[in-house]
């Protein structure tokens, strides 16, 4: 990782931490005041969940559990939780609470997105390093396979008491009971 300079931000980007019991506190070791950002999703709108029904995949969802082991180490107030949802429908609004929560000026706005019918996801327009228009790769925005209503039903029931403690430990209701979401 390369140094940070004074007027930078060092970000790193590994998701399995947030759901790694170890985590927490070998990172307030290293640094307590760090600012922690979480994109979390209806278990519907996950891939990995759906295909391998396996404890692991499953754990991956039970948000509450894991924030509950953050916060024997981290404030929330330390933390911002990300829509997954509206990181899709409304990249710009959730990017401009990030951007808050961090401090910074908004400087990425709607100006910076369009959607991409192909793609089916918003991308960016305008790159830093390019002038051409940039969606993410391959390996982002995967086609789901479609799931058996009967097990979108259990799994609905099976995470609806925790999605109910994530909610109340946050603050945030992400409203993934709603129909459509989960
Ligand atoms: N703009 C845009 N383009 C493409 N994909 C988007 C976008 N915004 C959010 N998403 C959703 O992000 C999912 C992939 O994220 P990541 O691979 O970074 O997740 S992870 O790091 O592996 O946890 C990916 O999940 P999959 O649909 O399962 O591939 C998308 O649903």
């Amino acid at each position: 990782m390369p140094s940070t300079l004074e007027g930078q931000i060092t970000m790193e980007k590994t998701p399995s931490y947030f759901v790694t019991n170890s985590a927490p506190k070998r990172i307030h070791s290293m640094a307590r005041d760090i600012k922690l950002i979480i994109v979390v999703l209806a278990f519907k709108n996950r891939t990995l969940g759906l295909i391998d029904a396996s404890w692991s995949a499953l754990r991956i969802g039970i948000y509450a559990l894991h924030l509950e082991t953050w916060l024997q180490y981290f404030p929330l107030a330390q933390m911002h939780f990300v829509s997954g949802e509206r990181l899709i429908t409304d990249p710009a609004g959730e990017l401009g609470r990030v951007q808050d929560f961090l401090g910074l000026k908004r400087i990425v706005t709607d100006k910076h997105f369009y959607f991409n019918k192909t793609k089916g996801f918003p991308c960016l327009k305008k790159p830093e390093d390019s002038s051409t228009p940039r969606c993410l790769g391959k390996s982002k925005g995967r086609t789901h396979p479609s799931i058996d209503p009967d097990v979108i039903c259990r799994l609905h029931k099976f995470y609806k008491p925790f999605n109910m403690m994530f909610y109340q430990m946050t603050g945030q209701n992400f409203e993934w009971e709603l129909e459509g979401q989960q």
